[in-house]
């Protein structure tokens, strides 16, 4: 027992770290009072006769105890020794020594097994003392005495004897389940031991030793384990059937449970410390594995199990030690942002005008009337913008011939934004969806302050709005996978992606999500620069956290692509197939930080200005994105890419296809409203955040949440406040080929084909700037970037300039031509 204190100090010193004071404080204060008063009763056996006399005299000082510990050693002896229970006092400071370790979470005994047999001994063990010395001395105690002697007057010394031996055989029989046939055994196994210990009397090298300690500490652990779930089995683990002489196991049992905690213990133990170990008798492993075939192929079964399990203990060790991972830990205090920072619009009640729907119903039954289409049933739904009237044609109309009438319906209605969607999905009707003349806004903090919002459970939830049926619109961006926006100026795309970043802002903590915010306008994304320290992620050289420079952002795009890799990486290493699986696994310490790994925050990429990217950089932008949006899903990375200008050029059929959630706001013409939905009707919206919303099956429309600069702004200062973290969150360097590109010396055989048109442009308007390289030439930033250096090598430009163009050395065309003629010579 001491030998396993001794042999694992820096273990122990561990545990203690997690134990609560006030228990380390007991559990020292029992195995002092163990220690103590174990000396004390050695010391008063020593000294007792000369010491007894001073009884009573605690407060004397001049009376002098030759105790130990004095006259409190004295008295400890006094009470426990003489006048109760004799030596089996000592089981007593024993089972306060087991107190103490149970406190201090030693579990090197078995707390009620220890207990029961204590109380066994401290009552057989006064008696048979009584026996002994027929009451002479202190052995025995009063109490050993007196029961002695009461027994001797019932039942004779002979009698007394009896229930001596009985009762100490029957002790063991039931301890040891022994038994005629088991004692043959035994002592059969007792030859083979004698033969092993002789064996392991030779001289062993210490590692080999250490081992062996090792395999008991994990042996006793493992045991204890079971222990606590399973009581029952690990009793019958070491009952061995009395013929065979093999474990004596129910059927029913698992045996793994059972062969399991020893030889998972011994194999790890021998393969960590790189030697091979013979099972020795300490080893639980040798009492349930006699050596035979059969209980060999128990040890191969036992082999798989193994690995699953020492790697389950170990995370499990660590999850007792420190509890899980908290990712939050960091910033334990943040505090996500209150729904006061939200304008309250006051009343949202959508208000029912009954004139105006009854005039509307008149107009639609009238209408179709004229047009020969016979109505049965119409019905309608009113919406904060929108009121949908439903109608049940009468049999034998055609679903078209209503479509058709699109556009005298509108005329009739004298409305904009008509839309007729024949037939309804799922419903067997005809929908004719007419706005209000007054429609109610939708604010955003009704939504956010929703049921639906507050208790969902979306890895990244977004709250677009309400439906047409005033119902709240929630959307998983995380299953979405990513998203593509698009609406015309003005019509309520920013405020879409406020509403999109808002509520993740309200739902997940900074170290659960970064953005990565792309913004050529320049102004719509920038009140979220406050947040950079806690929601941003950015380039190690980046300056801003939100780019809005489309050389920047071309790093940024293959930066991602890099950090998406790596997550794969990771992800493949720990045998998970998405970021939620392998942050789970990460939080229950499964993954070592120490092989790379580390929690992944969900990274949202928002691009507000998709079609100036396009414009400036084309295909150096696109194939990123592209290849974003095909594989990033797994590992976490979403894209929202919104834009203006939903013509084709800006959105390939590259990028639709990889974006199956798309969500349109008025477009110009219904061309847009095609390339974005796949068919017409965002051509029809009204504005003001009336939106469609595809999610790869059906059109839903929406009215969008509303939410104003200045409540983006309070919720940007309300986080930015906070203690964040150091600096936004690192992507990868990406060292791209720009990056690479140094000026050196100019070399005509690998000169741009556009090097001479390139020159003759700069030298022309006298201008050595890059970006006009790029629309002069309508090339992508790194090519003209690549030019440029080349028209630097030759001199034909200056140095790189800072903020300013370069200057150009060659002040006409002919000069230039000249210059052209020389360098191809
Ligand atoms: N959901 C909404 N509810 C009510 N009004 C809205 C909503 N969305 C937008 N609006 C109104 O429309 C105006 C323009 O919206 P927003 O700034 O989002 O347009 P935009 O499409 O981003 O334009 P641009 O592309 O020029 O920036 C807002 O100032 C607001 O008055």
């Amino acid at each position: 027992m001491e030998k396993d204190i001794k042999k694992s100090p820096a273990k122990t010193a561990e545990q203690n770290k997690t134990l609560s004071k006030p228990r380390i404080f007991f559990g020292i204060l029992f195995l002092l009072i163990s220690v103590v008063s174990a000396l004390s009763f050695v010391s008063y056996l020593m000294n007792w006769k000369a010491d007894q006399s001073q009884a009573g005299t605690m407060l004397d000082k001049e009376i002098q105890s030759s105790n130990i510990f004095g006259k409190i050693g004295d008295w400890l002896g006094n009470i426990f020794i003489f006048d109760s229970i004799g030596i089996a006092a000592f089981i007593v400071a024993f089972l306060f020594f087991v107190v103490g370790l149970i406190i201090l979470k030693k579990n090197y005994f078995k707390p009620w097994k220890t207990v029961g047999h204590s109380l066994f001994f401290i009552c057989w063990l006064p008696i048979f003392m009584g026996a002994v010395t027929k009451g002479e001395g202190v052995l025995s105690g009063v109490y050993g005495y007196q029961i002695m002697d009461f027994l001797n007057s019932i039942i004779g010394t002979a009698g007394l004897w009896l229930v001596i031996v009985v009762s100490i055989a029957l002790y063991f029989i039931l301890e040891f389940n022994l038994n005629p046939t088991n004692i043959k055994t035994k002592l059969n196994n007792l030859n083979d031991n004698t033969v092993g210990k002789v064996k392991g009397m030779m001289p062993r090298s210490e590692k080999s030793f250490e081992a062996d300690e090792e395999l008991e500490e994990i042996a006793d652990s493992e045991e204890e384990k079971i222990t606590v779930s399973e009581s029952a089995p690990l009793s019958k683990k070491v009952t061995k059937d009395p013929v065979t002489g093999l474990p004596d196991i129910p059927i029913n049992q698992d045996l793994e449970t059972i062969v399991t905690p020893n030889q998972t213990s011994f194999y790890e133990s021998a393969e960590n410390n790189s030697v091979t170990l013979s099972p020795t008798p300490s080893v639980p492993i040798v009492d349930i594995a006699p050596k035979t075939d059969d209980i060999n192929f128990k040890v191969e079964v036992a082999k798989t199990v193994d690995i699953v399990d020492e790697s389950d203990r170990a995370s499990q060790e660590l999850v007792d030690k420190h509890g899980f991972y908290d990712h939050k830990l960091d910033l334990a205090k943040f505090q996500m942002p209150t729904l006061d920072l939200l304008r309250d619009y006051g009343n949202e009640e959508i208000s029912v005008n009954k004139e105006e729907l009854e005039e509307n119903k008149n107009k639609i039954v009238g209408l179709l009337k004229n047009f020969n289409v016979g109505i049965s049933e119409i019905k309608a739904t009113i919406g904060p913008t929108v009121t949908l009237y439903e109608i049940v044609p009468e049999a034998g109309i055609r679903v078209a011939s209503i479509k058709k009438l699109q556009d005298d319906i509108a005329l009739n209605l004298s409305a904009l934004g008509i839309r007729i969607i024949a037939p309804m999905p799922g419903k067997g009707t005809i929908g004719i969806e007419v706005p209000r003349k007054n429609p109610s806004m939708v604010s955003m903090r009704s939504v956010i302050a929703s049921q639906k919002f507050q208790n969902s459970d979306m890895d990244l939830p977004v709250v677009f709005g309400k439906t047409i049926s005033n119902e709240i619109f929630m959307a998983d961006l995380a299953k979405m996978p990513h998203l593509l926006m698009a609406g015309a100026t003005g019509q309520g795309k920013s405020v879409g992606i406020n509403a999109i970043l808002t509520s993740l802002l309200y739902k997940k903590h900074p170290s659960e999500l970064k953005f990565v915010m792309v913004d050529p306008k320049k102004v719509e994304l920038s009140l979220y620069s406050k947040i950079e320290r806690h929601y941003l992620a950015k380039l190690p050289d980046g300056e801003d956290a939100i780019i809005t420079d489309t050389h920047k952002v071309i790093n940024t795009l293959n930066s991602l692509c890099i950090e998406m890799d790596q997550r794969y990486d990771l992800l493949k290493n720990a045998f998970c197939k998405n970021i939620k699986e392998y942050n789970k696994k990460f939080s229950e310490r499964k993954l070592n930080p120490e092989n790379g790994h580390r929690y992944l925050p969900y990274i949202v990429l928002v691009v507000d200005e998709f079609a100036d990217l396009i414009m400036t950089a084309g295909k150096e932008v696109e194939l990123p994105i592209a290849r974003l949006a095909q594989l990033a899903r797994a590992v976490g990375i979403h894209l929202i890419v919104a834009t203006q200008r939903p013509s084709v050029n800006v959105i390939t059929g590259m990028i639709k296809a990889n974006f199956p959630a798309r969500a349109a706001f008025r477009v110009i013409s219904s061309v847009d409203s095609r390339t974005i939905l796949d068919s017409p009707g965002a051509d029809q919206l009204i504005g003001k955040g009336d939106m469609l919303y595809f999610n790869g099956n059906e059109i839903m429309r929406l009215q969008c949440a509303f939410v104003d600069t200045p409540e983006v702004e309070k919720i940007a200062e309300f986080i930015g406040e906070q203690k964040g973290y150091a600096s936004a969150f690192m992507l990868p360097e990406y060292s791209g080929e720009e990056t690479t590109s140094t000026v050196g010396a100019f070399d005509p055989n690998e000169k741009d084909v556009l090097f001479e048109d390139a020159a003759r442009i700069i030298v022309s308007t006298q201008q050595g700037s890059t970006s006009m390289l790029q629309r002069q030439l309508k090339l992508g930033y790194n090519r003209a970037g690549r030019i440029m250096d080349q028209l630097e090598a030759s001199g034909i430009v200056g140095g790189f300039n800072g903020a300013k163009a370069r200057e150009v050395q060659i002040s006409d065309l002919n000069s230039l031509e000249q210059f052209l003629e020389e360098l191809r010579k």
